[in-house]
Parts: structure tokens; C-alpha cells; sequence
């Protein structure tokens, strides 16, 4: 997925073409600007405030308990990113933030913001130290209670979204029942794949922090049994032999290096069945000399920041699975989700 700024007339063409428009003042002072600003309204419940009939600047600004001049400024950004509608002094939602945003949509993305405006905000101060050292935050070590429960709910919201596709795509070998979710958090992917697949169960293991907050989102799902938490960390507990099917491991990578991911595969390879299938789900690492992409490189710098790790090319991946004796089997993208695919690897 790219970025891009389309002119407006043919004067704008022209002028981009010449390179008289200075692009980087877009990346330098509006879209940081851009960002928080849809990151303050979405947290304030301003998107939910024009939903409920308060449509004027004032009555935003009222019904969310901000200043008026303040609101009217951050109404007018929302409304030049699309997020609002301005017509005759009332503001109203688009498409794009009745589906994405409004906390009552079944495709929200809302807690992913909340979460981003809240703890991981700050973070992003740190970018210069991580660049001049390499060394991440490793916040999985640090997040208090509070940041563990909003985190657990971005992930579920940054997950009702690939899920579905997630359950569709997936090579589930012929009658399948067993299925560890590593670090499978609000255990969205294994509800998906159960209730398709009826004989499946499923162990999401996950640290502690995560499961005890975690646990209620999964609750609210209603699998029971079928999907169960098991508190432990995937570099120390040990997953048996030939017990799963199916090993999934989403959005885990990239928080572990490459050796550790090495190890977990070994381990995963182990506790597959024959024929069975391990999945890393995950965005990918562009490869430099091909086509830009953003959504995997903006990922892998910001997985680099909080994790001192990043995302991984498909050949590598691949060679943890031949260095574990897993085959290579396919590699399915999202259509939905740009830089985002299921690596498969089969015992
Ligand atoms: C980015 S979230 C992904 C959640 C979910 N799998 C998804 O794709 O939406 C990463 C999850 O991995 C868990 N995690 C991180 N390190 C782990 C480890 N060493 N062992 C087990 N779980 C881990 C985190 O607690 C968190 O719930």
C-alpha cells in the first residue's frame, strides 16, 4: 500500500510533476498532526457524540466536555482526512467511520486507536534512542495492568478484521481437532477456525498479563471448552509431541529474534502431528529492491522500536521451517490487508 498526494486540477499535476510542492512538510508537520488528531476524537468519543444528534461544533464540543475553538480545529482536520462531513454548521459521519470507527460497529478498530493514543504515543519518543542503539522497549516486560487490559482490546479490535478471512484461507489438514494459538491473546483466530470446523479445539497460550485480561474478551465469545487459555511463554514452556494439527503463531514473530524464532519453530515442529500445519501469521519485510511497501515497513520500524526485533522476509521464515524439518507449503496474503499473509509450513 502506498501513500500518495493526488493533485486536485491540472495546475497541482503540473506543480507535483516539476517537484515545486515541498512533500516533506506533509510527512513533517501535517501528518503527525493528522494522526493524533483522529487518535484524540476517536479516544474523546467525538465520532460517537455526532452519531448520537450532536452535530454542531458547539454540541461536540459539549457533549465531550472540550473546549469549542479547540473542537472546531479538530473538527476541521477530521473533515479534511474524511472522517466527517460539513454542511450548513452540522457535521456528520462518512462510510469509512461508521464501519471502522463507531464503537458500536461489529468492524471497529476503535480500541487499536485508544490503545495507540494512550500507551504507545509516548513510545514513539523514543524513536531516536532506538535508532542510535538498536534497542527496543521489550513493553512486554513493562505494561502495568491498565496498559495490559487496553492493549488485549486493540488486539481484538486490530483483529475482528482478518479474522474472518484468516478462518476462510487457512489449510486445515482433513479432520483436524487439535490447535495451539501461541501468543493467540483475545483468541479471535481460533474462534474463527472452531466455528467452521467443528471437531477443532483450541489452547491459546499467552503470558499472564495478557490471559488475565484477556480471559473476558475470550468469555464473550461463548466457545467454552472448545477455546481455552493456558498462561505460559512460549520461549520456556514446552508444547509436547505429535499432539496439534494445526500450530498458529500470529503476530508473535516479530516481537522474538531471529534465534528464539528458530527455537519456537523446532518446538512447533515437534509438537505437530504428521501432516499437520504450522501458520505464522504476519506482516512481512519488503524486500528493498522490490516495489515500496508501506504498511510492512512502517510495521517492521515500529516492531524494531518496541521489540528489538521487526517483521521477517518469506525466505526466512522458510528457513526456520527447512531448518526444523517442516516444508514450505504456501503463502496466502490478505486481500484486506495489504503486507499481511499466512506463511505455511507442513510436517
Ligand atoms: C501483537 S499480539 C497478537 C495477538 C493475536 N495473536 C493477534 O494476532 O491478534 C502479541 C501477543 O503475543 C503475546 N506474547 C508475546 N510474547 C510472548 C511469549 N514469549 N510467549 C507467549 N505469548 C507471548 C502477547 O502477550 C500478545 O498477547
Amino acid at each position: 500500500m502506498q501513500l500518495r498526494v493526488f493533485p486536485e486540477n491540472l495546475l497541482e499535476w503540473l506543480a507535483l510533476r516539476l517537484n515545486l510542492v515541498p512533500l516533506p512538510l506533509l510527512h513533517a508537520q501535517v501528518l503527525p498532526v493528522v494522526s493524533r488528531a483522529v487518535l484524540e476524537a476517536t479516544d474523546r468519543g467525538i465520532f460517537e457524540a455526532i452519531a448520537q444528534g450532536h452535530t454542531t461544533a458547539q454540541a461536540v464540543a459539549e457533549a465531550c466536555q472540550l473546549h469549542v475553538q479547540a473542537t472546531t480545529q479538530l473538527l476541521g482536520v477530521l473533515t479534511s482526512v474524511k472522517y466527517l462531513r460539513f454542511q450548513k454548521g452540522h457535521y456528520s459521519l462518512t462510510r469509512m467511520t461508521r464501519k471502522w470507527v463507531l464503537r458500536e460497529s461489529k468492524d471497529t478498530v476503535r480500541d487499536l486507536a485508544v490503545y495507540n493514543n494512550r500507551v504507545v504515543w509516548p513510545w514513539l519518543e523514543r524513536m531516536g534512542k532506538y535508532l542510535e542503539t538498536g534497542e527496543g522497549l521489550q513493553y512486554h516486560e513493562h505494561l502495568n495492568a491498565e496498559e495490559w487490559a487496553l492493549y488485549q482490546k486493540a488486539m481484538h479490535g486490530g483483529a475482528i478484521s482478518e479474522a474472518g478471512e484468516f478462518a476462510r484461507k487457512v489449510p486445515l489438514p482433513k479432520n483436524a481437532t487439535h490447535m495451539l494459538d501461541i501468543g493467540g491473546a483475545h483468541g479471535l483466530h481460533s474462534v474463527a477456525l472452531c466455528r467452521k470446523y467443528p471437531r477443532l479445539r483450541s489452547v491459546i497460550l499467552d503470558l499472564p498479563g495478557a490471559v488475565a485480561q484477556a480471559a473476558p474478551l475470550l468469555a464473550a465469545q461463548g466457545m467454552g471448552e472448545r477455546v481455552q487459555h493456558q498462561v505460559g511463554n512460549i520461549l520456556t514452556t514446552e508444547l509436547g509431541e505429535s499432539t496439534y494439527d494445526l500450530v498458529l503463531m500470529s503476530s508473535v514473530a516479530h516481537h522474538l529474534t531471529e534465534a528464539q524464532n528458530r527455537e519456537v519453530t523446532q518446538k512447533v515442529a515437534r509438537a505437530l502431528r504428521p501432516g499437520g500445519v504450522f501458520i505464522i501469521n504476519e506482516f512481512l519485510r519488503p524486500d528493498p529492491a522490490a516495489k515500496p511497501e508501506l504498511v510492512g515497513s512502517s510495521t517492521d520500524l515500529f516492531f524494531g522500536l518496541t521489540s528489538t526485533s521487526g517483521n521477517w522476509s518469506i525466505e526466512e521464515i522458510h528457513d526456520w521451517y527447512r531448518a526444523a524439518g517442516l516444508k514450505p507449503y504456501e503463502v496466502l496474503g490478505y486481500q484486506a490487508i495489504p503486507g499481511r499473509y499466512q506463511v505455511v509450513g507442513k510436517k
